[in-house]
């Protein structure tokens, strides 16, 4: 008799995810001298003990050695509640019992800036990225699955900032593809039921059902409503408009580009007759990316920003010099958009 269809299902997905990651680390390692290059790849598994990553977990350790895979897991204590060192401990040795090598748990201090969920992202994800410098691995699972992904689309639309917001997470991301999410298609309700199944005891972390934090909020009452409404259907609906929009915004990315260097001019300013020519989208992308150029920082450039400097092209009637984050100034100046700080 096969596993249960839950756990085939989590397996799979890891399978697909590992073979990815072989063939990225081929392809790699081909170009490097065989003194260089590892005995087998390390690809670690990011575990907060919670059902979506205790079955990555359990998948990872199933999957790895049939493809030659070295599988190892990190843990990250945020040290927010009361005896969270003794439960990253737990979790570590949990990992330890599937067979995992190297496991580690790693404590971080989590700052302020951004908010409390934000912060605790970025500590996680430096410690992370560290983790897996340090052991050499060639790439970290996640567990978001496609309600977290539904969950990412509909905290973008709620942004109001464009199609990029709306595209959710990416199942390859960061520094040279480092993070994969094999889970992206799988529902969460699947990699529960595997760690029932497997009987994998795990944590339910209360921040996850604390209603103070926005996502929480959205998973306890925004999705269910919108599923009462709507149908269930509406998370893999939400799932699928963060690959379409994904696609929509990287091809809209590259016209962007190709489009940038026609609009300027020999001392490299954007000529304004010709932006206005461009297609809306296409304007406003090379728009904002000439604000990030001038130093404003990306996470504080809003729509209303980049609307406000569009004005300026396509309803120009003299209007002075708009102010954007960072100190960065944007105003017209002879048929020229001249974004710098000043
Ligand atoms: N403390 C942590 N240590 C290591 N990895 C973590 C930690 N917290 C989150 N992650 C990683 O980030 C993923 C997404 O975490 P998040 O808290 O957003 O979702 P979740 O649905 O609660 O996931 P889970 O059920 O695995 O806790 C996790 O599946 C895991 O891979």
């Amino acid at each position: 008799m096969g596993p249960h269809p839950a756990v085939a299902a989590i397996r799979l997905a890891v399978r697909r995810a590992l073979h990815d990651i072989l063939n990225d680390h081929q392809t790699s390692s081909a170009e490097k001298t065989p003194h260089e290059r590892p005995p087998s790849p390390l690809v670690l598994v990011a575990c907060s003990g919670g059902a979506d990553s205790m079955a990555l977990a359990s998948a990872l350790a199933f999957e790895a050695p049939k493809l030659g895979i070295r599988a190892g897991g990190i843990t990250v204590d945020h040290g927010l509640q009361p005896g969270s060192d003794l439960r990253a401990d737990e979790v570590a040795l949990r990992l330890r019992e599937l067979g995992l090598d190297p496991v580690e748990s790693v404590a971080v201090t989590v700052g302020r800036e951004g908010g409390p969920e934000a912060a605790a992202r970025d500590a996680r994800y430096a410690a992370l990225d560290a983790a897996s410098a340090r052991h050499g691995a060639c790439a970290v699972l996640l567990g978001h699955t496609r309600d977290d992904q539904a969950e990412t689309v509909l905290l973008g639309l709620a942004r109001g900032s464009g199609i990029r917001s709306l595209s959710g997470m990416a199942a390859v991301s960061g520094a040279g593809g480092r993070y994969r999410r094999p889970f992206l298609q799988l529902d969460r309700q699947t990699a529960r039921k595997a760690c029932l199944v497997q009987s994998l005891p795990v944590w339910d972390d209360p921040h996850n059902a604390d209603p103070a934090y926005t996502r929480s909020r959205l998973r306890h009452e925004g999705l269910p409503a919108l599923e009462k409404a709507l149908g269930k259907g509406v998370v893999e609906a939400l799932a699928r408009t963060a690959q379409l929009s994904r696609d929509d915004a990287d091809a809209l990315d590259a016209w962007a580009s190709q489009a940038e260097t026609a609009v300027r001019d020999a001392a490299g300013l954007l000529e304004c007759a010709k932006l206005y020519a461009l297609p809306p989208a296409v304007r406003r992308r090379i728009l904002r990316r000439a604000a990030i150029e001038a130093g404003a920082p990306a996470g504080s450039l809003f729509a209303r920003h980049i609307e406000e400097v569009d004005r300026l092209i396509t309803a120009w009637r003299g209007q002075g010099a708009i102010n954007l984050p960072g100190k960065v100034v944007a105003q017209r100046q002879g048929g020229r958009l001249v974004i710098r700080q000043g």
